[in-house]
């Protein structure tokens, strides 16, 4: 069947003078949950912007629900729901005062809906936005998108600062919105376990460039994770992404296209967490 794209990224580029985001791809399939994963500055606050037209990017298109964002970039704000994690804006505000100004820039603004949201995630209207905890801001800034009739929501670490129990209470309301087909979700993290949890797709950029997109069972299997002997690794060092030895011999990532299976070295398919750690080892080589 036809797919339809709730965010088709087309190779976009954006320089600062000492950053690039190079040739970046990638699409979301409507009514999904796609994992954005990459070390501390790989770029993944840089390309939200860009996707969000809050930096101006060099080349490329961001195509939203079909449309070019660049051509419809007002019509398109009214279907994007934006939240990051531990932002404070307005903090003296009450909610009630802040929401009464933020609905004005909305043509399909839903009192129901908010209320039903407000209620479903008990936030009380009276409050200070300051008095508000890390999972509280989070939880009205998707009340806030989904009263307005967003379909994309784009969250800039959701879950960073959340307590074990209120990041688990998040994912759950994230599988719900995506439950029936109509929303779809692009989050950012450093919490692979989150994505372990609730993500259909991982996108996994590094240094401003993507190394992999796609289904998350696909993407962890065209990796392996190896153990081998010291002298096993003489032999296939070069082939490795990185490595670390151990009193054993090594541990050392692979991608799965270049293992061969007559090394018999024991290999199996990493976590998220393995991949990022392995990946981040590389660069550190480098160094
Ligand atoms: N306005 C700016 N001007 C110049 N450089 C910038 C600007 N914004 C970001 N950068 C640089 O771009 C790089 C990527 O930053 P970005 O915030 O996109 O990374 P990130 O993957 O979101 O990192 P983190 O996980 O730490 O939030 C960093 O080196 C940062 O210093």
């Amino acid at each position: 069947m036809y797919k339809v794209l709730a965010l088709d990224i087309r190779n976009v580029n954006k320089s600062y003078h000492n950053f690039q985001l190079k040739n970046v791809s990638f699409q979301l399939e409507k009514g999904y949950i796609m994992g954005f994963i990459g070390a501390n500055g790989a770029g993944k606050t840089t390309t939200i912007k860009t996707i969000l037209n809050m930096t101006h990017l060099d080349s490329g298109e961001i195509h939203i629900f079909g449309r070019n964002m660049a051509e419809y970039e007002l019509e398109l704000k009214q279907e994007i729901g934006y939240a990051m994690g531990g932002v404070d804006f307005y903090t003296r505000s009450k909610l009630k005062a802040l929401t009464n100004v933020i609905k004005r820039f909305y043509a399909n603004w839903d009192n129901e809906t908010y209320r039903s949201y407000l209620q479903k995630f008990k936030l009380d209207e009276n409050k200070r936005i300051a008095e508000l905890s890390t999972g509280m801001k989070v939880k009205y800034s998707i009340a806030i998108a989904l009263s307005h009739g967003a379909k994309l929501l784009i969250l800039d670490e959701p879950t960073s600062g959340l307590d074990p129990v209120a990041r688990d209470e998040m994912l759950d309301i994230f599988q719900g919105l995506v439950a029936d087909g109509e929303i779809s979700i692009l989050f950012s993290t450093h919490i692979t376990s989150d994505l372990e949890k609730c993500a259909d797709y991982i996108t996994f950029i590094e240094n401003g460039k993507i190394v992999r997109s796609g289904e998350k069972e696909e993407f962890k299997e065209s990796y392996l994770l190896l153990n081998g002997t010291a002298t096993q690794l003489n032999e296939v060092k070069d082939r490795l992404i990185s490595y670390k030895i151990n009193s054993f011999g090594f541990t050392g990532l692979i991608l799965a296209q270049n293992y061969d299976i007559s090394w018999n070295i024991k290999a199996a398919t990493p976590s998220l967490e393995e991949i990022m750690v392995y990946f981040a080892k590389k660069e550190d080589e480098y160094v």
